[in-house]
């Protein structure tokens, strides 16, 4: 297992964010996770990456304890992470962007770290754009950087957070394609995602969240027929 989360529960004074949430997630896996706004989801990214502690629970990556180490440490350990909301610096090119992120993850020597950043441009179709200010991009190329600078620091677990959300169905599309080919070359990826169609194109399993708890955890078709999970998360009559 590359990662296992075991009893974790996070509480904001009374609410309670995240419920004893157990998960394991074997290496080379794509595992969705879908639930209502407010469910806990980022928090739960938030845990996995160290940008929260949990009140309770352990929460292992590699085999290793990190259930309180810091989230520096865990960018180096090889957890990647994009953003709802993409957060470049917009100041910069796309690629001074992905050098940034290269240095701040994984490191190594410069010139490693050029040729690693202008292969990941090349995987996330931002090539052309390698000398654009990411300022001026659109909303499509905004995701791809976000995910090409969550791929700059090297992960061996990649969490995406909402990045097909906004984007026209071609759009969307093509952003797919590059999220299966990284998954292809058996990078696990844990997706938090509203646009179920894409997800569920590229995910092994889904796991639902509600109020904090696992409701659910299995291939996206039985999930998707599950009477709870269309109640509570889809709002449908059944
Ligand atoms: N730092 C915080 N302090 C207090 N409450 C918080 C904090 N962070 C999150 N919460 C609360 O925890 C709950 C879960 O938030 P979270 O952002 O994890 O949900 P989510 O499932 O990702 O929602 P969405 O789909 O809208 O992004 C919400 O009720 C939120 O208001």
């Amino acid at each position: 297992m590359i990662l296992r989360l075991d009893n974790v529960s996070k509480s904001y004074g009374a609410l309670k964010v995240t419920d004893n949430v157990t998960v394991a997630v074997p290496r080379g896996e794509a595992l969705g996770i879908i639930g209502p706004n407010g469910a806990g989801k980022s928090t739960l990214f938030n845990l996995i990456t160290g940008n929260v502690l949990p009140n309770e629970g352990r929460i292992e990556f590699l085999g290793r304890d990190v259930t309180r180490a810091p989230a520096m440490e865990r960018v180096r350990m090889g957890v990647g992470r994009s953003f709802q909301i993409p957060q470049p610096f917009e100041g910069l090119t796309v690629f001074e962007n992905l050098l940034t992120a290269a240095a701040f993850g994984r490191g190594g020597r410069e010139a490693d770290m050029v040729d690693a950043c202008a292969h990941i441009l090349d995987e996330t179709e931002l090539l052309k754009k390698a000398n654009v200010v990411a300022g001026t991009l659109s909303l499509l190329d905004r995701k791809r950087l976000e995910l090409a600078r969550a791929l700059a620091t090297g992960p061996e677990l990649l969490l995406l957070d909402e990045i097909a959300g906004g984007l026209t169905e071609g759009e969307c599309k093509a952003l797919v394609a590059t999220i299966r080919a990284i998954h292809a070359r058996s990078t696990t990826i844990i997706w938090i995602e509203h646009v179920l169609h894409a997800l569920n194109s590229v995910v092994e399993r889904l796991l639902v969240l509600d109020f904090g708890r696992v409701i659910g955890i299995g291939a996206p078709d039985e999930i998707m027929a599950s009477r709870e999970v269309r109640e509570i998360y889809l709002g449908l009559e059944v």
